[in-house]
């Protein structure tokens, strides 16, 4: 539904995006993630034909964004939400939009009933929240009831109930069958909300995978073991090879190894468990380990 192909866009010097490609299809989150600076808004851009590529292309349902008639009818994006008239209620807002793309009034309803904003449709802009804000931006996205959609960073600043109402939309979207991309740089919300992942770093594909594959092959796996013997636990692993860390009195976290070889070694040791529990890894952690070096900007941690 979305194929970019080669794409790379140069700002002088400096290479933004870098030969990426990848396609984007339906029926699924698709989460594009990357470090700062790593090329996801001008991707983006480039994919809505906001931007020209230096070379590539990217096309949406076969053709480049600007040669698709009605264009606002196949595909929705939320990029920034700080471009709304602040002195037009949210309904003239969708209104106009509605009537400069031929549809008609109803959609402007439509769209307001589905983000939630019905009962402040009257008041204007200006006055609007973040969350709010996000929601109008969400519904402009939806106007034209189009099968793909773009979401620019859609949760950022919003509050835990903003966050989930956006997460199960788009969950929601992609259950009707469209195509749903959303950049992101929260971890934890992604690892929710996304079935699938593009990484990319300084305009680089790192990752084109399922989050379960992505996770697995970049998080490391953890056994948490609360035994009688800790201390003896601890030697009787190293023997074999194996990392351990001691957590508290009685836990160790085990790297690297299944639950039952952390079974059969505490057995052979005589060492009674507790508890015993597999951990597959974060998708924070995956993320950072996969693209701490490329990182463009990042905390310094030694002086000036
Ligand atoms: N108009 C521009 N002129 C010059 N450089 C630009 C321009 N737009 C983007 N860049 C540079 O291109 C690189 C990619 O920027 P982009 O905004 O696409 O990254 P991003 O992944 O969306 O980052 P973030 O997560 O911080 O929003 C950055 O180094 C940025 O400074």
């Amino acid at each position: 539904m979305i194929e970019v192909e080669n794409l790379t866009k140069r700002y002088g010097a400096k290479v933004a995006v870098d030969g990426l490609s990848f396609s984007v299809t339906p029926g699924k989150v698709t989460g594009f993630l990357g470090p700062n600076g790593a090329g996801k808004s001008t991707t983006l851009r480039m994919i809505l034909g906001l931007d020209e590529p230096t070379a590539g292309r990217a096309t949406v349902f076969g053709v480049p964004y600007r040669s698709l008639t009605r264009p606002l009818t196949r595909v929705g994006a939320l990029l920034d939400t700080r471009t709304v008239h602040p002195g037009r209620s949210a309904r003239d807002h969708l209104r106009v939009l509605a009537a400069s793309h031929g549809l008609p009034a109803t959609r402007a309803e439509a769209v307001l009933d589905r983000v939630g904003l019905l009962a402040v449709a009257r008041q204007r802009v200006r006055g609007f929240s973040l969350g709010m804000g996000q929601r109008l931006g969400v519904a402009a996205a939806l106007l034209g009831d189009p099968e793909v959609l773009l979401f620019d960073e859609p949760v950022n600043g919003l509050d835990p109930e903003g966050v989930r109402w956006i997460r199960e939309l788009m969950r929601g979207l992609a259950a009707e069958g469209r195509t749903v991309l959303v950049s992101s740089h929260l971890m934890n919300e992604m690892a929710v909300t996304a079935d699938h992942l593009v990484v990319v770093a300084r305009g680089r594909l790192l990752a084109d995978t399922p989050v379960d594959a992505f996770v697995a092959a970049h998080a490391d796996r953890t056994v948490v073991a609360r035994v009688s013997d800790p201390e003896g636990m601890r030697r009787a692993l190293r023997e074999q090879g194996i990392d351990c860390v001691r957590e508290d009195d009685a836990t160790l976290a085990v790297s690297g190894v299944s639950v039952e070889k952390v079974g059969l070694v505490a057995s052979a040791e005589n060492i009674a468990v507790f508890e015993l529990t597999a951990s597959s890894g974060s998708l924070e952690e995956a993320f950072m380990k996969l693209t701490q070096e490329y990182a463009e900007y990042r905390a310094s941690t030694g002086g000036f």
